[in-house]
Protein backbone atom coordinates (compact mmCIF):
# COMPACT_ATOMS: atom_id res chain seq x y z
CA UNK A 1 0.00 0.00 0.00
CA UNK A 2 0.89 3.42 -0.80
CA UNK A 3 0.84 5.81 1.96
CA UNK A 4 2.38 8.95 0.05
CA UNK A 5 0.87 9.91 -3.59
CA UNK A 6 0.80 12.80 -5.91
CA UNK A 7 -0.54 12.46 -9.11
CA UNK A 8 -0.12 15.11 -11.75
CA UNK A 9 -0.25 17.72 -9.32
CA UNK A 10 0.32 21.55 -10.32
CA UNK A 11 1.04 24.42 -7.86
CA UNK A 12 1.73 28.14 -9.04
CA UNK A 13 2.30 31.38 -7.63
CA UNK A 14 1.51 33.90 -9.88
CA UNK A 15 3.72 33.88 -13.19
CA UNK A 16 6.20 30.97 -11.37
CA UNK A 17 5.31 27.20 -11.53
CA UNK A 18 6.43 25.99 -8.89
CA UNK A 19 4.88 22.18 -9.79
CA UNK A 20 4.43 21.11 -13.13
CA UNK A 21 2.23 17.66 -13.66
CA UNK A 22 4.41 16.12 -10.84
CA UNK A 23 3.44 12.63 -9.34
CA UNK A 24 5.20 9.95 -7.38
CA UNK A 25 4.23 8.02 -4.51
CA UNK A 26 5.95 6.29 -1.61
CA UNK A 27 4.98 2.80 -0.38
CA UNK A 28 3.72 2.54 3.51
CA UNK A 29 7.23 2.36 5.74
CA UNK A 30 9.42 3.85 2.42
CA UNK A 31 12.37 5.83 3.41
CA UNK A 32 12.49 8.36 0.41
CA UNK A 33 14.50 11.59 0.31
CA UNK A 34 13.39 14.44 -2.23
CA UNK A 35 16.55 15.80 -4.00
CA UNK A 36 16.70 18.96 -6.42
CA UNK A 37 18.19 22.08 -7.35
CA UNK A 38 17.02 25.35 -5.26
CA UNK A 39 14.02 26.17 -6.41
CA UNK A 40 12.92 23.07 -7.93
CA UNK A 41 9.53 22.96 -5.66
CA UNK A 42 10.38 20.57 -2.46
CA UNK A 43 8.87 22.77 0.35
CA UNK A 44 6.34 23.28 -1.68
CA UNK A 45 5.58 19.78 -2.38
CA UNK A 46 6.37 18.87 1.42
CA UNK A 47 3.42 22.01 2.39
CA UNK A 48 1.01 20.12 -0.14
CA UNK A 49 1.86 16.88 1.47
CA UNK A 50 1.26 18.33 5.10
CA UNK A 51 -2.14 20.18 4.46
CA UNK A 52 -0.34 23.81 4.64
CA UNK A 53 -0.81 24.74 0.78
CA UNK A 54 -3.39 23.68 -1.64
CA UNK A 55 -2.55 22.55 -5.23
CA UNK A 56 -3.87 24.35 -8.35
CA UNK A 57 -4.76 20.81 -10.17
CA UNK A 58 -3.74 16.91 -9.15
CA UNK A 59 -4.67 14.69 -6.47
CA UNK A 60 -2.90 14.10 -3.53
CA UNK A 61 -3.34 11.30 -0.69
CA UNK A 62 -1.70 10.45 2.29
CA UNK A 63 -3.30 6.51 3.48
CA UNK A 64 -5.65 7.12 1.01
CA UNK A 65 -7.25 10.13 2.43
CA UNK A 66 -6.93 14.09 1.78
CA UNK A 67 -3.87 15.92 3.33
CA UNK A 68 -5.00 17.98 6.28
CA UNK A 69 -7.73 15.74 6.99
CA UNK A 70 -8.31 14.96 10.84
CA UNK A 71 -6.82 11.10 10.79
CA UNK A 72 -4.22 12.34 8.58
CA UNK A 73 -3.44 14.87 10.77
CA UNK A 74 -3.06 12.84 14.13
CA UNK A 75 -0.55 10.07 11.82
CA UNK A 76 1.87 13.11 10.58
CA UNK A 77 4.87 14.70 12.13
CA UNK A 78 5.94 18.19 9.75
CA UNK A 79 9.35 19.65 10.31
CA UNK A 80 9.00 22.57 7.85
CA UNK A 81 11.94 24.37 6.14
CA UNK A 82 12.01 27.66 9.04
CA UNK A 83 10.24 25.98 11.96
CA UNK A 84 9.47 28.12 15.02
CA UNK A 85 7.99 26.85 18.08
CA UNK A 86 5.62 29.12 20.08
CA UNK A 87 7.86 31.87 20.89
CA UNK A 88 6.96 32.85 24.23
CA UNK A 89 6.40 29.57 26.04
CA UNK A 90 9.30 28.07 27.44
CA UNK A 91 10.67 24.81 25.92
CA UNK A 92 8.77 22.51 28.58
CA UNK A 93 5.39 24.43 27.76
CA UNK A 94 5.73 23.67 24.08
CA UNK A 95 6.49 20.16 24.20
CA UNK A 96 3.69 20.05 27.11
CA UNK A 97 1.46 21.70 25.20
CA UNK A 98 1.85 19.96 22.02
CA UNK A 99 1.88 16.33 23.80
CA UNK A 100 -1.79 17.67 25.60
CA UNK A 101 -3.03 18.82 21.84
CA UNK A 102 -1.71 15.66 20.22
CA UNK A 103 -4.31 13.48 23.65
CA UNK A 104 -0.59 11.85 24.55
CA UNK A 105 -1.59 10.68 27.91
CA UNK A 106 0.93 11.98 29.80
CA UNK A 107 2.32 15.31 28.44
CA UNK A 108 4.73 16.00 31.32
CA UNK A 109 6.44 13.14 30.99
CA UNK A 110 6.66 13.07 27.30
CA UNK A 111 7.53 16.56 27.61
CA UNK A 112 10.77 15.48 30.07
CA UNK A 113 11.19 12.51 27.72
CA UNK A 114 11.95 14.41 24.45
CA UNK A 115 13.74 17.00 26.16
CA UNK A 116 16.85 14.28 27.46
CA UNK A 117 16.79 12.82 24.18
CA UNK A 118 17.60 15.88 22.49
CA UNK A 119 19.92 17.37 25.32
CA UNK A 120 17.20 20.18 26.13
CA UNK A 121 16.74 19.52 29.83
CA UNK A 122 19.19 22.63 30.22
CA UNK A 123 16.98 24.93 28.73
CA UNK A 124 13.63 23.87 29.91
CA UNK A 125 12.85 26.84 30.90
CA UNK A 126 13.73 29.51 28.53
CA UNK A 127 11.47 30.93 26.02
CA UNK A 128 11.17 29.31 22.62
CA UNK A 129 12.17 32.83 20.56
CA UNK A 130 15.41 33.19 23.16
CA UNK A 131 17.01 29.76 22.81
CA UNK A 132 20.02 29.68 19.28
CA UNK A 133 18.87 28.71 16.26
CA UNK A 134 20.43 25.26 16.85
CA UNK A 135 18.58 24.76 20.47
CA UNK A 136 15.08 26.19 18.13
CA UNK A 137 15.58 23.59 15.77
CA UNK A 138 16.10 20.46 18.55
CA UNK A 139 12.39 22.19 19.46
CA UNK A 140 11.02 21.56 16.13
CA UNK A 141 12.58 17.90 15.79
CA UNK A 142 11.13 17.29 19.13
CA UNK A 143 7.88 18.82 18.77
CA UNK A 144 7.71 16.57 15.45
CA UNK A 145 8.66 13.15 17.01
CA UNK A 146 6.62 13.32 20.25
CA UNK A 147 4.01 11.69 19.06
CA UNK A 148 5.96 9.00 17.19
CA UNK A 149 4.40 9.92 13.88
CA UNK A 150 3.71 7.35 11.40
CA UNK A 151 4.15 9.52 8.30
CA UNK A 152 7.27 11.67 8.72
CA UNK A 153 7.79 14.69 6.45
CA UNK A 154 11.21 16.74 6.81
CA UNK A 155 12.22 19.84 5.60
CA UNK A 156 16.23 20.03 5.45
CA UNK A 157 15.72 18.76 9.22
CA UNK A 158 19.77 18.77 9.86
CA UNK A 159 19.43 22.51 9.23
CA UNK A 160 21.30 24.59 12.07
CA UNK A 161 22.23 21.39 14.31
CA UNK A 162 26.25 20.93 15.39
CA UNK A 163 27.49 17.56 14.22
CA UNK A 164 27.08 15.51 17.58
CA UNK A 165 23.31 16.69 17.67
CA UNK A 166 23.04 15.39 13.69
CA UNK A 167 24.19 12.39 15.03
CA UNK A 168 21.78 12.36 17.79
CA UNK A 169 18.96 13.16 15.23
CA UNK A 170 20.38 10.74 12.87
CA UNK A 171 19.65 8.21 15.29
CA UNK A 172 16.69 8.88 16.31
CA UNK A 173 15.43 8.84 13.03
CA UNK A 174 16.64 5.23 12.14
CA UNK A 175 14.85 3.80 15.02
CA UNK A 176 11.47 4.59 14.11
CA UNK A 177 9.31 2.91 12.28
CA UNK A 178 7.94 5.04 10.01
CA UNK A 179 6.75 6.36 6.31
CA UNK A 180 9.85 9.21 5.76
CA UNK A 181 10.05 11.74 3.33
CA UNK A 182 13.01 14.16 3.56
CA UNK A 183 13.99 16.67 1.52
CA UNK A 184 17.46 17.59 1.59
CA UNK A 185 20.23 18.73 0.12
CA UNK A 186 23.16 16.93 1.57
CA UNK A 187 23.70 13.67 -0.14
CA UNK A 188 25.17 12.17 2.90
CA UNK A 189 21.35 12.66 5.10
CA UNK A 190 19.87 11.20 2.35
CA UNK A 191 22.08 7.69 2.25
CA UNK A 192 22.17 7.98 5.94
CA UNK A 193 18.82 8.38 6.48
CA UNK A 194 17.02 6.91 3.15
CA UNK A 195 17.35 4.07 0.94
CA UNK A 196 15.41 5.59 -2.40
CA UNK A 197 15.43 9.34 -3.90
CA UNK A 198 13.29 10.95 -5.80
CA UNK A 199 14.74 13.62 -8.04
CA UNK A 200 13.03 16.64 -9.07
CA UNK A 201 13.77 19.94 -11.00
CA UNK A 202 11.49 22.83 -12.43
CA UNK A 203 8.61 20.85 -10.12
CA UNK A 204 8.74 17.47 -11.85
CA UNK A 205 10.54 14.55 -11.14
CA UNK A 206 13.34 13.57 -13.37
CA UNK A 207 14.73 10.63 -11.57
CA UNK A 208 13.53 7.94 -8.94
CA UNK A 209 14.82 5.14 -7.71
CA UNK A 210 16.72 3.24 -5.18
CA UNK A 211 20.29 4.82 -3.58
CA UNK A 212 22.23 1.17 -4.90
CA UNK A 213 20.62 2.57 -8.48
CA UNK A 214 22.03 5.93 -8.39
CA UNK A 215 25.38 5.31 -6.89
CA UNK A 216 25.86 2.52 -9.97
CA UNK A 217 24.87 4.98 -12.27
CA UNK A 218 28.58 6.81 -11.05
CA UNK A 219 31.87 5.94 -13.00
CA UNK A 220 34.18 4.07 -10.51
CA UNK A 221 34.89 6.39 -7.46
CA UNK A 222 32.59 8.65 -8.95
CA UNK A 223 30.70 10.82 -5.68
CA UNK A 224 27.15 10.39 -5.77
CA UNK A 225 26.71 14.06 -5.16
CA UNK A 226 28.79 14.01 -8.62
CA UNK A 227 26.03 11.74 -10.13
CA UNK A 228 23.27 13.93 -8.19
CA UNK A 229 24.55 17.09 -9.93
CA UNK A 230 24.89 15.77 -13.11
CA UNK A 231 20.93 14.46 -13.26
CA UNK A 232 20.31 17.73 -12.52
CA UNK A 233 22.28 19.53 -14.93
CA UNK A 234 20.96 17.18 -17.29
CA UNK A 235 17.59 18.95 -17.50
CA UNK A 236 17.41 21.71 -19.88
N1 LIG B 1 4.80 31.69 -1.19
C1 LIG B 1 5.42 31.83 -2.37
N2 LIG B 1 5.20 32.90 -3.14
C2 LIG B 1 5.81 33.03 -4.34
N3 LIG B 1 6.67 32.15 -4.87
C3 LIG B 1 6.92 31.05 -4.14
C4 LIG B 1 6.32 30.83 -2.85
N4 LIG B 1 6.77 29.64 -2.37
C5 LIG B 1 7.61 29.15 -3.29
N5 LIG B 1 7.69 29.98 -4.37
C6 LIG B 1 8.49 29.78 -5.58
O1 LIG B 1 8.23 28.45 -6.03
C7 LIG B 1 9.42 27.83 -6.51
C8 LIG B 1 9.67 26.56 -5.71
O2 LIG B 1 10.01 26.92 -4.38
P1 LIG B 1 10.35 25.85 -3.24
O3 LIG B 1 10.59 26.63 -1.99
O4 LIG B 1 9.32 24.81 -3.25
O5 LIG B 1 11.72 25.25 -3.79
P2 LIG B 1 12.81 24.34 -3.06
O6 LIG B 1 13.11 23.21 -3.99
O7 LIG B 1 12.35 23.99 -1.70
O8 LIG B 1 14.05 25.33 -3.01
P3 LIG B 1 15.31 25.45 -1.99
O9 LIG B 1 16.15 24.24 -2.22
O10 LIG B 1 15.99 26.69 -2.50
O11 LIG B 1 14.76 25.59 -0.61
C9 LIG B 1 10.52 28.87 -6.36
O12 LIG B 1 10.68 29.52 -7.60
C10 LIG B 1 9.98 29.81 -5.31
O13 LIG B 1 10.50 31.10 -5.48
Amino acid sequence: MDCITLVNVYKRFGSIEALRDLSFSIPCGGRYALLGPNGAGKSTTMKILAGMLKPDQGDVFIKGLKPGDKQVKRIMGYLPEDPMPYRILTVRENLEYIAALRGIPNPKEKAREMMEKLDLVQYENIQAGKLSRGNQQKLAIALVLLHNPEIVLLDEPLNYLDIPTQEKVIGMLRQMNATFLVSTHIMSIATRLTDHVIVISKGSVIWSGSIVDLKSMGKEEEPIESVVARLMSNVG
